[in-house]
């Protein structure tokens, strides 16, 4: 297979990260947490270029048009994450067939490991698509407003679902369009996808490929960065 081209959704507001600037644009390790998981993809040789989604309002992301070798172009993204990734899926180039695999990874996840990007596309290209993810290995409660549990949920066959994800492009466009046709806010593309019938694959990836949400979150990257490749 061909190397992908991968889109980046970056657009988001990182609210629950708080600080001064959304978190794609904070600092880790000593630079911009964005700059990291962008070196990380551009560096893996499955991976042909990153297609990335900022906000229309962000004065942040240092434009560039190549990053480790690879082409690196910007999009406006959108006010929900499905419609960031769908306005990357749109500005792909021309050369980008169809019916061509594309990756997915969240700006935010900074520490995903090179082996299980090429498990990813290795396993998932086989078939329909799919995603990293991990098997839920804590008990699972439900918890009431007050923050009391009141029930045990079950826990088999429940993965935490990560990214990349990957699909083929103008299915994935097509499944992100029509969630948004019906209303859907989709939290993935492995989601939209389920709604036309497909069933992605899931592929057990680290679980040190975290996704930086609050700002407990930026010094376990910090570490992990220093232990994943
Ligand atoms: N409209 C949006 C919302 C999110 N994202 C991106 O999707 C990834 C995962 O989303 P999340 O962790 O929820 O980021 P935010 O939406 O920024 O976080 P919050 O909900 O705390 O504001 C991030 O890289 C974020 O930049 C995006 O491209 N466009
Ligand atoms: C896509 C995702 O990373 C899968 O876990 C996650 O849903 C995106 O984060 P959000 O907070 O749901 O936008």
């Amino acid at each position: 297979m061909d190397a992908l081209w991968c889109v980046v959704p970056a657009a988001g507001k990182g609210v629950r990260a708080g600080g001064d600037r959304p978190k794609q644009y904070q600092w880790l390790a000593g630079r911009p947490l964005i700059d990291h998981t962008l070196e990380r993809l551009a560096a893996h040789p499955r991976i042909a270029g990153l297609l990335v989604a900022i906000a229309a309002d962000d004065t942040h992301f240092a434009a560039t048009d190549t990053i480790g070798g690879k082409p690196l172009i910007v999009t406006v993204g959108g006010s929900e994450r499905s419609a960031s990734v769908l306005a990357g899926l749109h500005a792909l180039p021309a050369g980008v067939a169809d019916d061509e695999f594309v990756l997915v990874h969240d700006a935010a996840r900074p520490c995903v490991r090179a082996v299980d990007i090429e498990r990813l596309v290795e396993l998932a290209g086989k078939g329909e698509g799919g995603l990293l993810g991990a098997p839920l290995r804590d008990t699972l409660k439900r918890a009431d407003a007050g923050c009391h549990s009141i029930a045990t949920e079950a826990r088999d066959g429940r993965w935490r679902a990560f990214t990349p994800q990957m699909f083929r492009r103008a299915a994935l466009a097509h499944a992100l369009r029509l969630a948004a046709e019906a209303g859907i806010v989709v939290s993935d593309e492995a989601m939209a996808m389920e709604r036309t019938g497909v069933s992605p694959l899931l592929v057990e990836g680290s679980e040190d490929n975290i996704k930086v949400t609050t700002p407990a979150d930026f010094a376990l990257a910090e570490f992990l960065l220093g232990r994943t490749r």
